[in-house]
């Protein structure tokens, strides 16, 4: 019998046959989505031999949702996710300059999916731009509810914004020229803090070496600059005896006392390089919104682009899994892109179930199939020798290495 997800006395309870609610996505969403839910299927058979299985449970955002009920984000899809505890989704399309509110962001806001989990990490046989993609290993914790995402924003010369100049300028002794569209960036410590306890609980957890705290708190001092402040607060007041911060250690990184998680901070823009120059400094990373959602597309470049970054968005309970990427919409229905970031994302919900075994069923067959030199477009651009498939071929080549 297909069963809820629940939480009791703090714990996921997941039955052998949970639903777990799926949006298709809009552009290349539903040709990725197919894939993944193939592949997972096959990975769960093998793995538990007909004893577990998921009952797959359609809910509507984007264009198909708009299509079929006249909105975008239905209120019931929010309900269903906050049902059923786990989900999964494709990209949905944000339309630029104007026109509804990116169904995305408010899915993070709407069910407090305060951290976007984004791990980027070579696998053996991608290629890659960069000289050694085997040294990056990190895991973005990106905060997934505030900052510039908030929404607060109007328009250059329509009445809010002449209200909100009036504010700034008269009020608050600013100089916003006239004709400028006006923007609210805010950070509170509250969410600054649960992303942080967050990621260093993760840190322990998965026995990493260190957190690195990205802001630009130089120039943006009370929103990035306290972002900073408190993430180092709560690391010395919560994890006291579990961390230390470069700060204390003698020399850069050196006799870092056993066991102890070195937490540090870097300015945004450095980093950018850091990541680049010298990846195997880093490991867990903490970072207000939008340098998350910047570095996590960067990031992904050095471990084979966005068709292999996958990532989830993580609350309390609730976690709502999704690729890093848009829906790539030049590639629509073209059965063309990479399913890895989905496929991917699939690994990480079913390590969250528990389901180890079928997550490392999958991650295995995806290794072989790129060993193999079978992929997609993006990589085998990229690669001498490959034979490129199609998104569906590539996820039967995943299959037929599971089972
Ligand atoms: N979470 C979400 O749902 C997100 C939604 N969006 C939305 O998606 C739409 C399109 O955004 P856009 O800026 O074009 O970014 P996209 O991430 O959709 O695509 C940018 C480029 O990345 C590459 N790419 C993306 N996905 C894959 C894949 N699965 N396999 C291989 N390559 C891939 C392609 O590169 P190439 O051209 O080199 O082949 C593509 O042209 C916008 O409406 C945006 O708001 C964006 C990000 C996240
Ligand atoms: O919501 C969107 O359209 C873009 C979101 C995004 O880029 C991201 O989450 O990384
Ligand atoms: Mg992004």
């Amino acid at each position: 019998m297909p069963e809820k997800i629940y939480v009791k006395d703090g714990k996921l309870i997941i039955s052998d046959n949970p639903i777990i609610p799926f949006i298709e996505g809009d552009g290349t969403g539903p040709d990725i989505w197919r894939a993944t839910r193939k592949v997972v299927d096959a990975a769960v058979e093998k793995a538990y031999g007909g004893r577990r299985s998921i009952e797959w449970k359609e809910i509507l955002a984007g264009e198909k949702a708009f299509h079929l009920t006249g909105k975008w984000l239905p209120e019931e899809t929010v309900d269903a996710i906050k049902e059923h505890i786990i989900a999964i989704k494709g990209p949905l399309t944000t339309p630029i300059g104007g026109g509804f509110r990116s169904i995305n962001v408010t899915l993070r806001q709407e069910l407090d999916l305060y951290a976007c989990v984004r791990p980027v990490k070579w696998i053996p046989g991608v290629p890659s731009p960069v000289v050694h993609p085997e040294h990056v290993d990190v895991v973005i914790f990106r905060e997934n509810t505030e900052d510039i995402y908030a929404g607060i924003e109007w328009e250059a010369e329509s009445e809010d914004a002449k209200k909100a100049r009036q504010f700034l300028n008269i009020e608050m002794s600013c100089n916003v020229p006239e004709d400028a569209g006006i923007g609210v960036k805010y950070i509170s410590k509250a969410a600054s803090e649960r992303l942080m306890r967050k990621a260093l609980k993760y840190a322990i957890e998965n026995g990493r070496k260190s957190v690195t705290i990205v802001h630009k708190g130089n120039i943006m001092k009370y929103t990035e600059g306290s972002f900073k402040n408190w993430c180092y607060a709560l690391a010395k007041s919560e994890f006291a005896g579990k961390i230390v911060t470069e700060e204390e250690l003698p020399s850069c990184g050196s006799n870092v006392p056993e066991g102890k998680i070195i937490v540090k901070d870097r300015i945004s823009d450095n980093m950018f390089q850091q990541l680049l120059l010298r990846p195997s400094e880093y490991d867990v990373i903490v970072t207000p919104n939008l340098n998350g959602d910047y570095l996590s597309d960067a990031a992904a470049a050095q471990v084979g682009g966005l068709g292999m970054a996958p990532g989830g968005n993580i609350g309390d309970y609730i976690a709502l899994f999704e690729a890093t990427h848009g829906t790539a919409p030049k590639y629509a229905g073209l059965d063309k892109v990479n399913p890895g970031s989905l496929i991917l994302s699939a690994v990480m919900m079913l390590e969250y179930m528990g389901w180890k075994e079928a997550a490392s069923l999958i991650t295995e067959g995806l290794a072989k199939a790129i060993s193999q030199k079978t992929v997609t477009y993006d990589l085998a651009r990229q690669m001498e020798g490959a034979r490129e498939v199609t998104t569906s071929e590539f996820a039967r080549a995943i299959i037929e290495s599971i089972t």
